[in-house]
């Protein structure tokens, strides 16, 4: 069993305050996390590849706003992309500390050693690394960071574009992304259980609230709609049920 968890920069930071982390919120997202390896036996067969992904929250996001790069545009400063990928670095530290100390065998990969894009932007992101370390018992950590893109320098690549390439490269059973809101939301803000198309919810969907030059929920749902595999999208309290088998928040099967 394969599953790829990503852990919002909304959730485990605080998005409205540069470079801070929400260090409870961090604490109880690798205490659930931890417990869940614990469970009923002490092996891990319950979900013995677990990778994680952690978005950019108010480390990533403020610097690449500061420095005019996004997904889609780009820049040629080294000291610009190296700002984002070293505020992306910090924030992967303080997440593999929460992890470690609660002994989750949890390991780096940073993607901007290893990502690249084409001149259309297709992301190529070689996974043997990761399927190495999963093979070998360990816990890749990935987050959003910036990548090398063909005639555009330098431009962030997203925790949940990684999410797709993992979940599609290492044919994950379940794919679950933690944010603050409990899953997605309706015009009444209720949460949506399933959604099946686009359509569904579009009226819904905005952007995110805060800094964030990756898209917001829109982008989430549009990008999770076309894996394979059926996502789920879910709050905090959502992590816990997610790993022991269950469907939190609402669940995307395009
Ligand atoms: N219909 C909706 N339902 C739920 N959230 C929505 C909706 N429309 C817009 N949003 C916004 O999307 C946000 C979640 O997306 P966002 O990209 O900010 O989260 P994240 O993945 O946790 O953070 P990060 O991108 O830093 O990793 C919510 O906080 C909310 O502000
Ligand atoms: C802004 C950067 C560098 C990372 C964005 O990742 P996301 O928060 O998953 O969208």
């Amino acid at each position: 069993m394969t599953t790829v968890l990503k852990l919002g920069g909304s959730v485990i930071t605080d998005k409205d305050r540069r470079e801070t982390v929400d260090l409870p919120a961090l604490e109880a997202a690798a205490t659930a996390v931890a417990d869940s390896f614990a469970d009923g036996s002490d092996e891990r067969d319950e979900h013995e590849d677990l990778v994680i992904v952690h978005g950019g929250g108010s480390y990533g996001h403020f610097h690449a706003e500061e420095h005019g790069v996004s997904t889609t545009t780009g820049t040629h400063d080294a000291h610009g992309a190296l700002a984002i990928h070293d505020a992306m670095k910090r924030l992967n530290g303080h997440v593999l500390d929460a992890f470690g100390q609660r002994e989750v065998p949890t390991l780096p990969v940073h993607p901007f050693s290893v990502g690249a894009r084409d001149a259309d932007g297709d992301l190529t992101f070689p996974l043997s690394s990761v399927r190495t370390m999963l093979d070998e018992g360990f816990v890749p950590v990935l987050h959003g960071d910036v990548v090398a893109h063909a005639g555009e320098g330098v431009t962030v690549v997203s925790g949940d574009e990684l999410v797709v390439r993992l979940a599609e490269g290492l044919d994950a059973d379940r794919v679950g992304l933690c944010s603050t809101v409990p899953g997605v939301l309706d015009t009444d803000d209720e949460v949506v259980p399933e959604i099946r198309e686009f359509g569904d919810v579009a009226a819904a969907l905005g952007g995110s609230d805060s800094t964030d030059v990756t898209g917001g929920m829109a982008a989430k749902v549009r990008s999770l709609l076309d894996l394979g595999a059926p996502a789920h999208i879910f709050g905090p309290d959502g992590i816990a049920p997610f790993l022991a088998g269950e469907s939190p928040g609402t669940r995307i099967d395009g």
